[in-house]
């Protein structure tokens, strides 16, 4: 095969790896036998072997890639990563809603799961994902790219050629966490307390390689930086962000006003123990991002957002 051909071929092969990683991880739903993404992965790979100017740090043959770091380097947030404020029953709730209808009249809210994991921040440039990063104090977080590359459900590439920053939370399912605790038990080593920590150490490993194995997962659910979209609320953002080929929360929903957002509260809390994952409550955001915009944020978090957090699970030993 010449050189012409081999590009052509590699450019496709990206495409169809592509593809097929977004169907089978983020929806779950894979339209080829797992034997025919193997075998066209190692058609990439011998293609980059024998040309190697067309292995690109974008290539899904690089998800593993990033040597043994002795450090993490420090990122400096363009957009701060705040934290959110907590209500913890439906009185604080109502506080909640009255100072936000008080600044800027009625709102609708978006409902969604506040998953216990660990926030990150996801860059990308003209659709191709450079830089991923831990919360830090929500100013300086430090750089995990290459962590973050390992979590299958990140794309490498978006589906449209945007600029923008994402935020989400980082995440070890339940299953992975029971497996991995199995496995260090066995092995004599201390297990991890919960999915969070476990989530938060396998990021924070130097060797990627130890990060790919941990089954990392990933839920995406703000954008933090973008151009005009003409998106105008907060879950037309979340649309578009399933457009772009991102892994977003199935489970929200859009409330008329905190009546309905309570009501809601103990259909959620009753799911919780069927989830594959940990959740710590729900986020009850203000839905347009005019209002938003209007109601700003404190120095720590924003007042558009509030979270409720359900009583700690207990532990069934
Ligand atoms: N610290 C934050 O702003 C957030 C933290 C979280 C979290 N742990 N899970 C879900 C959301 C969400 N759906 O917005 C947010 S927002």
């Amino acid at each position: 095969m010449d050189k012409r051909t081999a590009e052509n071929r590699v450019k496709e092969l990206h495409k169809l790896l592509n593809q097929y990683n977004y169907e089978y991880h983020v929806l779950d739903n894979p339209s080829v036998p797992d034997a025919e993404y193997d075998r066209l992965m190692r058609e990439l790979i011998e293609l980059e072997e024998k040309y190697p100017e067309l292995k690109t740090p974008d290539s899904p043959s690089q998800r593993v890639g990033g040597a043994v770091l002795d450090a993490f380097r420090k990122v400096a947030h363009r957009v701060p990563m705040l934290s959110l404020a907590n209500a913890f029953n439906e009185q604080d709730l109502r506080d909640f809603d009255r100072r936000v209808r008080q600044a800027v009249g009625d709102v609708e809210y978006v409902v969604e799961l506040k998953i216990d994991g660990l926030a990150v921040s996801l860059r990308y440039e003209n659709g191709l994902f450079v830089q991923g990063s831990t919360r830090g104090d929500g100013t300086t977080g430090e750089d995990i790219t290459e962590n973050l590359k390992t979590i299958r459900s990140i794309p490498l590439r978006l589906k449209k050629n945007l600029s923008m920053e994402v935020r989400g939370e980082a995440f070890m399912p339940k299953a992975s966490f029971e497996k991995l605790n199995e496995e260090r038990i066995a092995k004599g080593e201390v297990p991890f307390a919960n999915p969070r920590n476990a989530a938060a150490g396998s990021l924070r490993q130097l060797d990627p390689k130890i990060a790919a194995k941990r089954n990392l997962d990933i839920f995406v659910y703000n954008i933090a930086e973008l151009g005009d979209t003409g998106v105008s609320s907060h879950s037309e953002a979340l649309d578009l962000l399933d457009e772009l080929g991102f892994k977003t929360n199935r489970e929200r929903r859009k409330c008329k006003n905190i009546d309905e957002v309570i009501e809601l509260l103990d259909q959620l809390l009753e799911k919780r123990s069927q989830l594959p994952y940990d959740i710590d409550g729900v986020v009850i955001k203000v839905d347009s991002l005019r209002q938003q915009e209007a109601l700003g944020a404190t120095a720590k978090s924003p007042r558009w957002a509030i979270a409720y957090k359900f009583p700690a699970e207990e532990v069934v030993t």
